[in-house]
Formats: structure tokens, C-alpha cells, sequence
């Protein structure tokens, strides 16, 4: 995605008045780069911002080169990497000697069993430090895969299932020159049990979110512990049946609460790959207790996260035809009470 001109950019401004671009015959086609690829110290090879990113961003669009759907997954600890060795190997095999040696150029981390062994495999250690889990699948992106980790990283991913092609975009604006970061590894839980993961991958992360001091580290290590045990509790009962009875709308009305609180945690601890869900459980919570315009406004902003990736998906069609039904309601009010008026 670089840009290519047809006579080099003119190093004189003006000419005559003239800005020498347009005195010249000269064009150029293709999206200028928004990332370059470079040393990033201590953690090998990094993407950074060759100019500023604004949240919503697409940054990456990418085909796997490997794609597998494993058999089994178990919670907690993962894909038993042994039973899928023969699934990545097939799939690296099918690939053009081009894509074989852009797979074979990432960065791998080996186990000590692995470094031990004499005739080393050098594939699956590559496919374990560099795939993304999508649902029930296995993906390795090579572009993608130089984006190093970060615990509060600035950008996030979803899988177009139609294209199928992983996408990245920034969740936050990203300043020129400022590294990409995004996580391996599903960031509701404490910095102990976050590193536990990251051990797969050979580094202890230095990130912000890592290098708090105790106290803090221990408030952001509660907020995480507080947001998961909260989307379990919202999950379990998000319909969308507004109660009738009084004590049922008591109850409706601190779930309402709740997701307010649950959002600006969530925002706070800048939890990127939690907002469309987060923003999905505080519209149905508001519509319950018919407080459509905010309904309307996280739904909207639940959906225009969804179609990032995908403009077709079931989360982004569902969140359109939420967005849609609760700006109808809002209507429906405000039409029933002026009518009462008159
Ligand atoms: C998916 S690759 C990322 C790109 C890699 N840095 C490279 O040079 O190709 C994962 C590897 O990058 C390094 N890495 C990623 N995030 C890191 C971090 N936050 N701190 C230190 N090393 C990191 C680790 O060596 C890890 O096994």
C-alpha cells in the first residue's frame, strides 16, 4: 500500500506561483503507508505509525496464510498443539514458495524441549508465536503477525468470516511514529495470570499496564477481575422484554446503572476488544428500562465497531436493526406524549 509517482515529488514547493505538483505532469497513484515495520527495542521487529491514526481506523485487512480449524479447544489452556501440527503442516505445504518463505521469515519462540531437540521443527513454533484465534479457528496473518503485544494495547481485531480476512484497526488515536500494539491474549484477567499466557510467546510484557506500581497495579487487576464477573452476570439474562412489574423495574433500572458503570471501567482500563460488547450489553440495558436514547446511542456505537470488519456480519446487522428499533421507539414516545398534550 505504498505510493508510486510517476516523476519524483518536486523538491521546489512553487514555481511561478504555482505549486510545482501541478506545473509538472505529475501523479501518483496508491494509498500512502500508514506503518513501517522496524526494530522496536527489546521486542525484535514492531509495526509503527508512519503518520497519525485516527480510532476507527482499518490498519490491516489480511488473508491468512495459514488457516486451520482445530478439533477440540480447552478453556483455560488452549489447543492442544500437538493434535493440530499435521493440520499446519498441510496447509504450509499448499502454499506458494513465496508464502512459504513469508511464513518461514517470522519470529519464533521455542520451549527448552524444543531448543533441546536436534532436528528442531521450526513451523509450529512459528505458528504458535505469531496465529490469532478467531472463534473456531487459527489464523496466521504474516503482516500482522510483526505487531508486537501490549496489555492496553492501541489497536483491536475482528474476523470478516465473507472476506476472510482478519481485520486490524486503532481503537485509539495513534500518534505518528508511535508503535502499534494489540493483544495475544484475552485481557480480563489479572497481571499474574496475563503472564502466565505471554510465557507461550518467551517475553514478560513491560507495557504500561504491566509496569504500574502495586497499588495501582492491583486496582487495575480488580477492574478486570469486576469486568468479567460483570459480563457473566449481564449475559445470563440480556433479553429484551421491558418489565411490568415494579420490582422488575426496579431491578431493570440497576442493570441500567451497572452497564454505565461497566462501560466506563471498560473505557478506563482501555479494554479496545471489550467495547462493541460492552456498548451491545448497555443498549439492551437502557431500552429495558426504556431509556431510548441512549439505547440508540450505544447501540450505534456498538455497530459502527461491527461494520469495521464486516458490513454483513450477524453483529453488525443486529446492531443496525437495534440502532433502527430504538431510535423508532424514541419516535413512538415522543409522538405519544405530544398527542397527550393536545
Ligand atoms: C507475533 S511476534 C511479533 C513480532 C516480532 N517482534 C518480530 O520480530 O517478528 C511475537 C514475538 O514478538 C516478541 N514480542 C511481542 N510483544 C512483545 C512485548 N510486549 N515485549 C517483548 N517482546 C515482545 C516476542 O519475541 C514474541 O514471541
Amino acid at each position: 500500500s505504498s505510493v508510486t509517482c510517476n516523476s519524483p515529488i518536486p523538491s521546489s514547493q512553487y514555481l511561478h506561483d504555482i505549486p510545482s505538483w501541478q506545473s509538472q505532469n505529475f501523479s501518483c497513484t496508491g494509498s500512502p503507508a500508514i506503518h513501517t515495520i522496524r526494530n522496536s527495542l527489546g521486542k525484535g521487529l514492531g509495526v509503527f505509525a508512519t503518520r497519525a491514526i485516527e480510532p476507527g481506523m482499518v490498519i490491516f485487512h489480511e488473508a491468512p496464510a495459514i488457516l486451520i480449524h482445530p478439533p477440540e479447544f480447552r478453556d483455560g489452556v488452549g489447543y492442544p498443539l500437538s493434535g493440530i501440527a499435521q493440520l499446519i503442516q498441510s496447509a504450509f505445504d499448499a502454499l506458494s514458495a513465496d508464502r512459504k518463505a513469508e511464513v518461514m521469515s517470522l519470529t519464533a519462540h521455542y520451549t527448552s524441549a524444543e531448543k533441546a531437540s536436534p532436528n528442531r521443527d521450526e513451523l509450529v513454533p512459528i505458528f504458535r508465536s505469531n496465529a490469532y484465534n478467531s472463534g473456531q479457528q487459527i489464523g496466521l496473518y504474516p503482516k500482522i503477525a510483526r505487531i508486537n503485544h501490549g496489555c492496553r494495547p492501541n489497536t483491536s481485531y475482528l474476523w470478516n468470516a465473507r472476506l476472510g480476512k482478519q481485520v486490524v484497526y486503532a481503537s485509539r488515536r495513534i500518534e505518528e511514529g508511535e508503535e502499534l500494539s494489540i493483544s495475544y491474549i484475552p485481557l480480563l484477567h489479572t497481571h499474574e495470570e496475563r503472564e502466565k499466557r505471554l510465557d507461550q510467546y518467551g517475553f514478560k510484557c513491560t507495557c504500561e499496564a504491566c509496569a504500574l506500581e502495586k497499588d495501582e497495579k492491583d486496582a487495575s487487576d480488580q477492574r478486570r477481575k469486576d469486568i468479567r464477573q460483570a459480563f457473566t452476570d449481564f449475559n445470563s439474562h440480556l433479553t429484551l422484554t421491558v418489565p411490568q412489574s415494579k420490582s422488575g423495574k426496579k431491578r431493570a433500572q440497576e442493570k441500567a446503572d451497572a452497564s454505565l458503570q461497566l462501560v466506563k471501567i471498560v473505557e478506563e482500563e482501555e479494554l479496545a476488544d471489550y467495547y462493541a460488547q460492552i456498548y451491545r450489553i448497555a443498549a439492551i440495558s437502557h431500552a429495558k428500562v426504556e431509556a431510548w436514547p441512549a439505547a440508540a446511542q450505544f447501540a450505534l456505537k456498538s455497530y459502527q465497531i461491527y461494520l469495521m470488519a464486516d458490513e454483513q456480519s450477524e453483529q453488525t446487522i443486529e446492531m443496525q436493526m437495534l440502532t433502527s428499533s430504538f431510535i423508532e421507539s424514541w419516535n413512538n414516545h415522543l409522538r405519544n406524549k405530544a398527542m397527550q398534550k393536545d
